[in-house]
């Protein structure tokens, strides 16, 4: 057989039928459903008299309208009249149509979406997996082909369990070497885009690999594999590794975890599935259509300082003069840029003062990412600062923040004058009552910094964890190289 990467392998395992065009049918293992779009598809599937194809394909939480304060006061404390439709539309759906399982709001393991998944072991690698969300990527991180789909797309695939889709074209990106200390997978996904640009992944599923994300912890590549929308490809990977099996093991839905009990107990199920699992690799000699390389070493602390992810420099740099930019395209998206930002070229980075910083969303609020960010509170020993009006630190799920608080994280942050709040997808983007204040400037660990993002007129400068914590108790950006 003809060597394959491992996109091939997974397009090959799962297509049913392939048209003269190109157009394919896929098979979807795991169907991935949230609040915001799903409910036109399920009242879809009403009208038309259908069932869910493979209930037991769909997991389903509530993330995007769910508040991060009052939890005590219930349903009660969804403020807005709109997020609690949502809410509740989605609690009688599952109700009505079924799933594998359905972590509501309030319960103990409901949480983002993309968090959820892979920590119940509904994500599995060799699985497609698919959402009505863009963000679906994230679960690459585990060898398994994920992609974001459309509404009618998510009733498409409820009805038949199966996706239309084009295979891609393979695009290999190898960070090879030693991150330097201080520098996390954000900085290498932010780094990536910076260098090939938000369209530099589309039409493409990006593979990411090199001794570099090889290094990389799952959370670091869940954060890696997140962005990979951001480089304008629908689908990033990761090769599965004894990591990815680690990981995986002893989760609710994994095979070999006992349902009872909870625990791994193995069996024939789990080896047949890790033996399939270790060939999710890409052969050593398959061929890609691109391949884009970068040093690991020459990566420094990313800040974002316009309004599209690859609008971004090392913290090291200063704001972009648009006058030095030759392409009058470029000049202009530039200066539009830093008026909407409020930034005055030249301006380095470091003395960009901030009113919030959230840490959190789909990107960086897994277990790591909380401890990284507490780490550097703790170093720092000292209070956010007093031009900081806010800041708030969300666990992705009721799971990663009772890790958390066990380890004691919530307190070094609360010590320090941060909100620890309840899980959601809250500040990442204005559906809830998380948000930027017009011309509220914001150091957030979050994937898009669009316009109005985070709230109407707010101004986002996307960051690691550990470069929001640093941010939020000296008020502007840092080189946290300085600290670690
Ligand atoms: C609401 C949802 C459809 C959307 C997405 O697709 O990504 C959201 O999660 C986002 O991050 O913008
Ligand atoms: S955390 Fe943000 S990016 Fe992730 S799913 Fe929620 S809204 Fe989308």
């Amino acid at each position: 057989m003809t060597s394959r990467t491992l996109y091939d392998k997974l397009w090959d395992e799962h297509v049913v039928h392939t048209e003269e065009d190109g157009t394919a049918i896929l098979y979807i293992d795991r169907h991935l459903v949230h609040e915001v779009t799903s409910p036109q598809a399920f009242e879809g599937l009403r009208q038309a008299g259908r069932k869910v194809w493979r209930v037991s394909s769909v997991v389903a939480t509530a993330d995007h309208n769910t508040p991060t304060t009052g939890w005590e006061r219930g349903y009660d404390g969804i403020e807005d009249p709109i997020s609690k439709e949502q809410i509740t539309t989605l609690d009688a759906n599952i109700k009505s149509f079924g799933a594998a399982a359905f972590f509501p709001f309030l319960s103990e393991r409901q949480g983002i979406v993309h968090v959820i998944g892979p920590e119940n072991g509904a994500t599995l690698p060799g699985m497609t997996v698919v959402c009505g969300d863009s963000h679906t990527s994230t679960h690459g991180a585990f060898g398994a082909l994920a992609h974001g789909i459309g509404t009618s797309e998510v009733e498409h695939v409820m009805a038949t369990q199966t996706l239309l889709a084009k295979k891609a074209k393979n695009l290999l990106i190898k960070v090879e070497g030693s991150l330097r200390p201080g520098i996390t997978a954000k900085d290498i996904a932010l780094a990536i885009i910076g260098k090939i640009g938000t369209a530099g992944g589309t039409g493409y599923t990006i593979e990411f690999g090199g001794s570099a994300i090889r290094s990389l912890s799952m959370e670091g590549r869940m954060t890696l594999c997140n962005m990979a929308i951001e480089a304008g490809a629908r689908a990033g990977l990761v090769a599965v590794d004894e990591k990815t099996i680690e990981y995986v093991k002893g989760r609710l839905l994994s095979p070999g975890t006992d349902q009872v009990s909870g625990k791994f107990v193995g069996g024939p199920e789990w080896d047949q599935a890790v033996a399939y699992w270790k060939t999710l690799h890409s052969d050593a000699d398959a061929k890609f259509d691109t391949v884009v390389e970068l040093d690991a070493a020459s990566i420094v602390p990313q800040v974002t300082w316009g309004t599209s992810p690859e609008m971004v420099l090392g913290v090291d740099a200063r704001v972009p003069d648009p006058d030095k930019e030759k392409d009058a395209n470029k000049r202009g998206a530039i200066e539009r840029a830093l008026v909407y930002m409020g930034l005055e070229p030249n301006k380095a980075m470091e003395d960009i003062h901030i009113d919030k910083v959230f840490i959190g969303s789909c990107t960086n609020s897994r277990i790591e990412d909380m401890r990284e960010a507490a780490a550097v509170v703790k170093r720092l020993g000292q209070k956010v600062a007093r031009n900081v009006k806010l800041a708030m630190v969300v666990p992705g799920s009721g799971l990663v923040k009772a890790q958390a608080e066990a380890e004691g994280l919530d307190k070094i942050f609360t010590a320090a004058g941060f909100e620890w709040r309840e899980p959601g997808c809250s500040m990442c983007l204005a559906m809830n009552a998380d948000r930027l204040e017009p011309g509220e400037r914001c150091a957030s660990t979050s994937n898009r910094n669009f316009e109005g993002r985070q709230g109407a007129g707010g101004r986002t400068h996307l960051v690691s964890p550990a470069m929001a914590a640093a941010a939020a108790v000296h008020g502007h950006f840092v080189d946290i190289r300085r600290f670690s």
